[in-house]
């Protein structure tokens, strides 16, 4: 017993013993009523802090969000094949194209991996975004497209292959032995690419349509990323532990009008760069402090001197984020009032916890969001198909029109929290998806009218959906009757074992395209 209070102790309070320690003026008064006046001590504070870091990477570790060595060599070699394949392809397109010999041999593609796997903070369950880069005589319509793409699709390693096209950055998203892979193209002027093209060189960029330049613009953000933050490695540790925090707090996902994970790699790298020699644990209070008193809307800009106010409609996001080199554009946001406030309000509680030096616990800053304690109703949307694949398919379509339900809700005056979790009916015969999402107290006594939400909504879902099949229905239950799993996610007894009761972030959906689909912009904000 008397090991285990020590443990204990040494777990949550190691930071603060009698001896060393910690604020000006700080006075306790201990058992025997003794005022006991604690100095301050540059060396504790420092042993403090790297104290805090130790625990923290362990913390991430045992969380499963380092990737081991296993998974770091199977990414690898999905992107070694990957590179095989465009190669082959772009000898067979040089073939068929009838190009000169001497060019079939110089003829070459390749493939630049972005996203959180380019900067390296993914995990076992993050997507592989990976640009193809093509030649001159490489197109996307046909060539992509439709060679590349029957290539891909007869390959047994392939599975779930879908076309993205009518998007301002199109792709294919497919899976790789299960590995979920985006892969948009970028056509450049030369016959030859070389394997680590330099993208940032003009002569590779010369004469590039508009859809190669925007493909570009992934891996543009993260090589920019990576040049402007002083050490890459304590970057990447502090991005690992801000997107733990996002996803447990119910804060990531941009179509749900949260953050998706470029938007935190450069609040991550804003952090890092203002301050190069601080610890990581000093990295996470210092961002927590950064973003709770930050005076939205006014922008993160990483590149000084570089920002050129955009035109478009992103200046009127809530949070806007500039998207590293590009100066005329911020990262894309589904950000609405009522997402906005429920961002401050956990940036203001993760800044409250690692403020508080006695009752200090990583594990409360990773808490899940107690969604069944914190609001009596919640929207219910039930999605189903009559199989899986078309499930699948319904699933990423209406996810992409998210961003205009968001917003219709709030024209309904409905302040709503949308947890970005998905969970499964199983009372339902057939295959479904529901999101819960919380009617936040005070704001929105269901004054607002659900069956013309739902008809706006089916209405809008009806809209180019080019013969998608599922239905929706839309309701709205009290917290009873949310499914046990996310009652339990909200027990702080449990939610450290069992794994299960953890939401899971799948992702059917091209995330990536959402902010891009053109037809109508989700946020010109009109369904109908
Ligand atoms: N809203 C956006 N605005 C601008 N660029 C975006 C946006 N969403 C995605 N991108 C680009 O696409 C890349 C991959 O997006 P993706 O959604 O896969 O996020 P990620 O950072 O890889 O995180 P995750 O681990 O969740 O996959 C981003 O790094 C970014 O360059
Ligand atoms: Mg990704
Ligand atoms: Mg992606």
């Amino acid at each position: 017993m008397a090991s285990h209070v020590t443990d204990h102790h040494h777990q949550n309070t190691n930071e603060l013993t009698p001896s060393v320690v910690i604020l000006p003026n700080y006075t306790l008064v201990n058992p025997n009523l003794v005022p006991v006046r604690y100095v301050v001590n540059p060396a504790a504070i420092a042993q403090l802090e790297v104290n805090r870091s130790i625990n923290l990477q362990q913390l991430m570790k045992d969380e499963g969000l380092v990737p081991s060595a296993e998974e770091e060599r199977k990414r690898n070699d999905v992107i070694r094949k990957l590179k095989e394949i465009v190669f082959k392809w772009i000898k067979s397109v040089a073939s068929l194209r009838r190009l000169p010999q001497n060019n079939i041999r110089a003829a070459s593609a390749t493939i630049l991996t972005y996203g959180s796997y380019g900067l390296g903070v993914y995990n076992a369950e993050s997507d592989i975004d990976a640009l193809c880069v093509g030649p001159w005589f490489a197109t996307l319509t046909e060539d992509f497209f439709i060679g590349l793409h029957n290539m891909l699709a007869n390959r047994v390693e392939v599975s779930d292959i879908h076309c993205v096209k009518d998007a301002k950055v199109p792709l294919m998203r497919f899976k790789f032995e299960g590995i979920s892979i985006d892969l948009p193209y970028a056509q450049l002027q030369v016959t030859t690419v070389p394997e680590n093209v330099d993208i940032l060189n003009p002569l590779f960029l010369h004469g590039i349509d508009e859809t190669s330049w925007k493909s570009l613009s992934g891996v543009r953000a993260n090589n920019s990323i990576l040049q402007l933050v002083p050490n890459a490695k304590i970057f990447q540790e502090l991005l690992r532990c801000v997107k733990h925090w996002a996803k447990r707090r119910g804060v990531y996902g941009n179509l749900f009008g949260f953050f998706g994970g470029v938007h935190l790699a450069v609040l991550a790298a804003f952090v890092c760069q203002s301050n190069p020699n601080v610890s990581l644990a000093g990295l996470v209070t210092i961002f927590f402090k950064t973003f709770a008193l930050w005076p939205w809307p006014t922008p993160i800009i990483l590149q000084q001197g570089m920002m050129v106010p955009p035109r478009h409609h992103e200046t009127r996001s809530l949070m806007p984020i500039q998207l590293p080199s590009s100066p005329h554009e911020y990262c894309h946001s589904n950000v609405t009032t009522s997402t906005f406030m429920k961002i401050i309000q956990e940036f203001r509680r993760g800044y409250r916890l690692t403020q508080d030096l006695f009752k200090f616990d990583w594990r409360n800053l990773f808490e899940p969001y107690p969604y069944s304690k914190n609001y009596q109703q919640f929207l219910k949307l039930c999605l189903s198909a009559s199989n899986q694949d078309d499930l699948g398919d319904w699933i990423g379509w209406v996810k992409s029109r998210f961003p205009g339900l968001l917003q219709k809700l709030e024209e309904f005056h409905a302040f709503y929290d949308p947890n970005p979790a998905e969970y499964s009916d199983t009372t339902i015969q057939d295959p479904n998806v529901v999101f819960y999402w919380g009617i936040v107290p005070g704001l929105s006594n269901i004054l607002f009218d659900l069956n013309s939400v739902q008809r706006e909504f089916k209405k809008y879902l009806g809209t180019g959906s080019k013969g998608v099949k599922g239905k929706i229905s839309l309701s709205v239950i009290p917290a009873s009757q949310l499914p046990k799993n996310l009652q339990l996610v909200d027990n702080p007894h449990v939610h450290s074992s069992p794994t299960q009761m953890i939401p899971v972030y799948t992702n059917p959906v091209p995330y990536y395209t959402v902010g891009y689909l053109t037809p109508e912009h989700p946020g010109s904000g009109h369904m109908s």
